[in-house]
């Protein structure tokens, strides 16, 4: 009897550690750690990096040593193992973002250490553009702060769908539940109102280890979920962008005469000698050649590779331009919808001229503010003047030259840019774009032309007219329905 017993436990494990093997071979997931400053990320990451036995021998050997102030339960200070900067220990704030790296029998890991310091919004962005999850850490004595809304909403606004939400310092709330339901409801409330549907609330105390890889039956018996990394173990990683293929020209290699090459790293899809495709801004058509990495000549690349492309004619591309697919376009125009986060104390001006820098491509835009997010309620409130730093707003861009984009949520990195402020030359706002707006187009103007979209017989009228009759070379009409006149003039109001 206990013999077949045993046997049955062997043959279930198999499937089980086959399923384990699977799931190892797939990409690690990504995920950021955020919250306010003194949340517990770096004492969590550093938990999670010793229950996992991600820190090796010397790491804890020079750890024990280092840490002369081990905590009350004669452990290491866990947060030590994340000072990867000086300056940290100097400021005792986190001041960068610092990737780690850890496993389990069934996936691996990377977490990107975000800052809770408000002033470091930025490193918070960057972190989350790749991230594929985020966990927010709450203090369970104070609960959801402006700061957790604010990085979830920006987690939110860089694409990620998955949450957890760990509530730590559960052991200083006398692992009280209705403390864990109100904050978990609270954060329903706000992931919901993000579009946000994969929620997982933990309470843990990442300075015991409760909940992060091991459970705590003993200290909250009435909580059945997950452990973190169970949540973390059972997350999806975001699955290659598919998409058309992009490939933001770096840089024109002429080694010789015969020798034409574009280089740059792919943005998006895939690409195979014979392919075809398209030059933007120009929009001249060729097809691939030769794909060349190093001295290799390859057969196919994939987004992530860094390629040289030789096409079939001659064709002129220069840095700054995009190599795509022919069937499967990017947008192009002068006026674009997106999302921003000010970055700087100096904020976002209405009408000033910014640098935009998306991938190789830098050029001239005014930004014209439209709304912004009020973080208390997460709604967007109508919004024209500046904005000030750390606030997140929905703008027009307007362009002098053709732009190129794809919407952020199609595409990550030939959706997002960033603005250059031209008199300090840093960087004022990280931003991802949602949509083309020059198929309405409404009314643009600068210093060369005048762009008008108006219904047929109301063109044919303001042309013949005075003033514009005379200046008939500086003006292009796109000739469109009542109602969409209608749509634009409401936008432009
Ligand atoms: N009691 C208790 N204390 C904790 C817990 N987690 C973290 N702490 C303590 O809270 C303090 C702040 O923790 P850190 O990990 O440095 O916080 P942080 O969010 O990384 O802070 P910054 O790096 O400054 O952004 C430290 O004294 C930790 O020991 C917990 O679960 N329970």
């Amino acid at each position: 009897m206990t013999a077949q017993a045993n046997t049955a436990t062997a043959n279930t494990a198999v499937p089980l550690t086959d399923t384990a093997k699977t799931i190892r071979d797939t990409r690690p997931l990504r995920l950021i750690t955020c919250g306010s400053v003194d949340d517990g990320k770096s004492t969590l990451i550093g938990r999670l990096l010793w229950d996992t036995k991600a820190v090796k021998e010397d790491q804890a050997a020079a750890l024990s040593r280092d840490s002369g102030k081990q905590n009350d339960l004669g452990l290491p200070d866990f947060a030590l193992l994340l000072d990867g900067l000086q300056a940290e220990r100097e400021q005792g704030i986190t001041i960068d973002v610092a990737y780690r790296y850890f496993s389990t029998d069934r996936r691996s890991f990377i977490v990107a250490d975000t800052p809770g310091h408000e002033q470091y919004t930025r490193n918070m962005a960057t972190g989350a553009s790749t991230a594929d999850l985020a966990v927010l850490l709450v203090d369970a004595r104070a609960g959801l702060l402006e700061q957790t809304r604010r990085h979830a909403t920006i987690a939110s606004l860089m694409g990620i769908k998955q949450f957890v939400l760990a509530v730590n310092k559960f052991d200083l709330v006398a692992y009280d539940r209705a403390i864990f339901e109100r904050i978990s409801h609270d954060f329903k409330e706000l992931a919901l109102a993000l579009g946000v549907r994969q929620i997982t609330a933990i309470p843990m105390s990442a300075l015991k280890g409760e909940n992060v890889v091991y459970g705590a039956s003993s200290a909250m018996p009435w909580y059945e979920g997950p452990t973190l990394v169970e949540a973390l173990e059972l997350a999806t990683t975001r699955s290659a962008q598919a998409g058309g293929f992009r490939l933001p020209v770096q840089r024109v290699s002429r080694p010789g005469e015969s020798f034409r090459g574009y280089q740059g790293t792919v943005a998006g899809g895939s690409i195979k000698p014979g392919d075809s495709v398209a030059i933007l801004p120009s929009g001249m058509v060729a097809n691939v050649k030769q794909i060349v990495t190093f001295d290799l000549v390859r057969n196919a690349a994939v987004a992530g590779d860094a390629i040289t492309l030789v096409l079939d004619r001659q064709v002129d591309v220069s840095r700054g331009d995009m190599i795509v697919s022919l069937d499967a376009q990017p947008m192009t125009g002068l006026n674009f919808d997106a999302q921003l986060v000010a970055l700087q104390p100096g904020g976002i001006e209405p009408g000033k001229r910014y640098w935009l820098k998306a991938g190789s491509r830098r050029q001239r835009v005014t930004v014209q503010p439209v709304s912004q997010l009020e973080l208390s309620t997460g709604k967007w409130k109508a919004h024209s003047d500046a904005f000030a730093m750390n606030a997140i707003g929905k703008v027009h861009l307007n362009f002098d030259e053709t732009a190129i984009f794809d919407a952020y949520d199609q595409n990550r990195t030939t959706g997002a840019f960033i603005l250059i402020d031209p008199d300090t030359n840093n960087t004022v706002a990280g931003g991802m774009v949602s949509a083309k707006r020059s198929d309405l187009g409404g009314l643009h103007r600068d210093a060369q032309r005048v762009l008008l979209s108006l219904p047929a017989d109301l063109a044919e009228e303001l042309l013949s007219g005075e003033v514009l009759s005379a200046r008939r070379d500086e003006v292009e009409i796109r000739r469109v329905s009542q109602q969409q006149a209608k749509d634009i003039l409401e936008d432009l109001n």
